[in-house]
């Protein structure tokens, strides 16, 4: 958070950044979407074809998604679920500032930070159920209709379904740990998370198993057991990373951390600098990259669209880092200094 009284840091390159990325986000994924479903699938170049305008329209498409959002509300809403407690900011309290002067940047960035009506929360509800849940629908969707084209799924399919399946089933699982993620604590909810939630990850993240279904890949035995060590080792460091510390955040005495070596801040938070966030400063990052190569791979190397994801998700987490190095200088100053000294690495051992 900026301190109070100076000017906030401009992101995302600013108004111009955002109006720029208001328009190409939209056009990128059009244009995935397209070139997925085209015989060359030739990622870079212009789209293989561009539909007829009666073709982008469905009433019924409409009600489908309208139907589903309106269902993941109503399964929001059972009274059943457990209530955790978010984030408290700095004071116990929340400031709000009036800025008028950039409305690209307000609507792409969102102002808000927690949008409520009564309990229901917009973005806690966007991050984790309709695009979610609908990327894995999506996934199970293509399978079925490889089933129905050749017979039977192929393994490749098989394989990207069951690892996002794992990846999603796991987000769900820990659903309490995205009260401790930037986008929680940090970012308002604006058109990068609306858009985020609710489009890129459905119709992005499921980009693999849409090429298998235009694209079949034969995978043998062998390979395909490489790639499943490959997703374990990530979900193993994404998992415990990000296992360690919300423990250690949750209750810096629990056993499972209780060890480690840590590092005093002014703000009286300590900052772990053994154990996973002592390898590198953003462990959790690393397991998820190599996830996200394990999702390609069974599509094979013929074709750079299927590697998209990885492209995508390497740059936003490069960039996630940066912007979340601010802010935790801003938290820590010294402290987060000395600890940058005692783990030099962000992402990557020894290479970043
Ligand atoms: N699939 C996808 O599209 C995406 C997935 N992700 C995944 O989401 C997960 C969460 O990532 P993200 O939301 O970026 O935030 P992180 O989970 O990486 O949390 C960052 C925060 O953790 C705290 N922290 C950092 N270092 C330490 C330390 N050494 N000791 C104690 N606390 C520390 C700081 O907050 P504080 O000190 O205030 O607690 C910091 O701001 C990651 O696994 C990431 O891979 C993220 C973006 C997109
Ligand atoms: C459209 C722009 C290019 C960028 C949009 C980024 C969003 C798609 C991502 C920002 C942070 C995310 C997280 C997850 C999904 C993607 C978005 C919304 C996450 C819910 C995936 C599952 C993980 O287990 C998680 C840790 C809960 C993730 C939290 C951050």
């Amino acid at each position: 958070m900026a301190p109070q009284g100076s000017q906030a840091e401009l992101e995302f390159g600013g108004p111009l950044g955002a109006a720029a990325l208001l328009l190409l986000l939209p056009a990128t994924m059009f244009h995935l979407l397209l070139v997925a479903r085209s015989g060359p699938a030739r990622l870079l170049g212009p789209p293989p074809y561009l539909p007829e305008l009666e073709e982008l329209w469905s009433p019924w498409a409409l009600l489908l998604c309208l139907t589903w959002l309106g269902l993941q509300a109503a399964l929001y809403l059972l009274p059943a679920r457990k209530v955790a407690e978010g984030q408290e900011l700095k004071d116990k309290s929340r400031l709000r500032y009036p800025i008028n002067g950039n409305p690209i940047y307000d609507f792409f960035l969102g102002r808000e930070l927690n949008p409520r009506i009564c309990s229901f929360d917009f973005k806690y509800f966007c991050e984790l159920r309709p695009g979610l849940i609908g990327w894995v629908l999506i996934n199970l969707a293509l399978l079925m209709q490889e089933a129905e084209l050749r017979g039977s799924p192929s393994l490749a399919m098989w394989l990207v379904n069951g690892f996002q399946l794992l990846y999603v089933g796991d987000a769900l699982w820990h659903e309490e740990a995205v009260l401790t993620t930037m986008d929680i604590i940090h970012d308002g909810f604006g058109f990068m998370l609306a858009f985020g939630d609710l489009a890129w990850v459905p119709f992005t993240y499921s980009l693999q198993a849409q090429f298998l279904l235009y694209h079949p890949e034969p995978l043998g035995l062998p390979l395909a057991s490489v790639i499943c060590l490959i997703n374990a080792v990530g979900y193993y460091i994404f998992r415990g990373a990000n296992s360690q510390k919300n423990t250690f955040r949750k209750n810096p005495s629990d056993p499972r951390v209780a060890d480690l070596e840590t590092i005093s801040t002014a703000t009286g938070r300590r900052l772990l600098v053994s154990g996973w966030w002592g390898m590198v400063r953003h462990p959790n990052y690393l397991g998820d990259l190599i996830m996200a190569l394990a999702w390609s791979l069974p599509c094979g190397v013929s074709h750079l669209l299927p590697y998209f994801y990885l492209l995508y998700f390497t740059a936003l987490l490069v960039h996630r880092e940066a912007r979340d190095e601010q802010q935790c200088l801003q938290k820590y100053g010294l402290a987060w200094r000395a600890y940058c000294r005692r783990v030099p690495y962000r992402i990557v051992p020894y290479i970043y």
